[in-house]
């Protein structure tokens, strides 16, 4: 398995470097016949690209995707569909004094750990800018959900420690943050504003919820479906926690509170989060992702060089105060890419 693909018969493999000159990948084994265009990509980068919203990178990017494949007349062919996006705002240099440093939280000792090299312009494959890719294909997935009338939601249920008070579902996708609840936007900027101004970052956690899988999705051992969507979540930069349905409130509840009773017009709750022994029941999927802070920090850091002698770095250039909302479209592809595959996986037999 390269740990650049996704899936097993609905299958996506991302290339590129936030630095380099762009990112892309490749979709194999969508099905032919899908309503796809550059347009309808184009619409979920939009949601990603770097340099708007509240607390975003100031890092300008357009994100403007080009298919060179796969697609013929507005409609998926069954061939593999390639498609690239160039990056175009690179300033490398403002890495330079980071060369030999390794910044605390990101990936900068792991790499080294693992390669043996060092490429210091910006995160590279473990920067954010690589779940570009990860939008371009879940946008292709959720066309094929659509058909199916799947329909995969992701909002921002808490920031900065302050948690929502309401879910309000319609309109998401039009609110600043993808907010849950539209009343807390001015918390949350305000909390931003503050721990910006002490040279701070914050995280958060998103809610992904899918409306219309049928029951019978997933396999009974390994590849459940909750594993998979645990996968396909935690695989995004920053995730730091997933749970599925009751979660981890699941551990402090009794069986007669957590056990969701069926009646002969269906569930009576849903603590499952819509999935039971790793096999959709038919009832909303809901998953949940905890965001860690941005780890690059304007204050003053203790860290080490790569001959691990001791420094001091405070990290300036263009970075996100929190990765959401940034980080709300990335969730979403992933959770779609996931049931994609799953659910041709079902078609298949396999
Ligand atoms: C959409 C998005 C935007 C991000 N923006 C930044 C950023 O501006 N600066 C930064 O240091 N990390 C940023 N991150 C987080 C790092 O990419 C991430 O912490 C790093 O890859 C290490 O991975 P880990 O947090 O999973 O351990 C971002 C992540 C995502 C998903
Ligand atoms: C460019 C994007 O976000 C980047 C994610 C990122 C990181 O370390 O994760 C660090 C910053 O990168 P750079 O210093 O290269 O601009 C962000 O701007 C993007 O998401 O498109």
């Amino acid at each position: 398995m390269s740990g650049n693909t996704f899936g097993t018969i609905f299958r996506v493999t991302t290339f590129g470097e936030s630095h380099g000159p762009g990112l892309g990948g490749i979709v194999d084994g969508c099905p032919a016949g899908i309503k796809l265009d550059e347009a309808i990509i184009q619409k979920a980068l939009d949601r990603r690209k770097p340099g708007q919203g509240y607390g975003a990178t100031s890092r300008k990017e357009d994100d403007k995707v080009s298919l060179l494949s796969g697609v013929f007349q507005g409609k998926t062919t069954g061939t593999p569909i390639g498609f690239f996006v160039a990056n175009t705002n690179q300033r490398s240099g403002d890495y330079s004094r980071l060369k030999d440093i390794y910044r605390p939280g990101h990936g900068d000792y792991t790499y080294d750990a693992k390669y043996g090299f060092r490429d210091y312009r910006g995160g590279g494959r473990s920067s954010g800018r690589e779940t570009v890719a990860r939008v371009a294909a879940g946008a292709i997935a959720q066309q094929v959900l659509a058909r199916q009338s799947i329909r995969v939601m992701a909002y921002t249920v808490e920031l900065g420690g302050i948690p929502a008070r309401e879910t309000i579902l319609d309109q998401i996708e039009t609110r600043p943050f993808f907010a849950a609840d539209p009343d807390m936007v001015a918390a949350w900027e305000e909390r931003i504003d503050t721990v910006r101004k002490q040279g701070d970052t914050l995280g958060g956690i998103v809610e992904i919820r899918v409306q219309g899988v049928p029951a019978g999705l997933g396999e009974p051992v390994f590849d459940k479906l909750d594993a998979c969507l645990a996968q396909g979540v935690m695989s995004v930069g920053a995730v730091k926690g997933v749970s599925v349905g009751a979660g981890f409130e699941a551990a402090r509840m009794l069986g007669s509170e957590n056990n969701d009773p069926l009646s002969p017009e269906g569930f009576l709750s849903n603590h499952a989060g819509g999935i039971l022994a790793g096999i959709s029941s038919g009832q909303d999927i809901l998953v949940r992702a905890a965001i860690k802070p941005i780890p690059s920090i304007a204050r003053k850091q203790r860290t080490i060089d790569r001959t691990n002698q001791e420094q001091t770095i405070c990290i300036g250039g263009r970075h996100d105060i929190c990765a959401i909302p940034r980080v709300v479209p990335v969730l979403k592809a992933m959770v779609a890419l996931t049931l994609t595959d799953m659910l041709l996986r079902h078609r298949a037999g396999a």
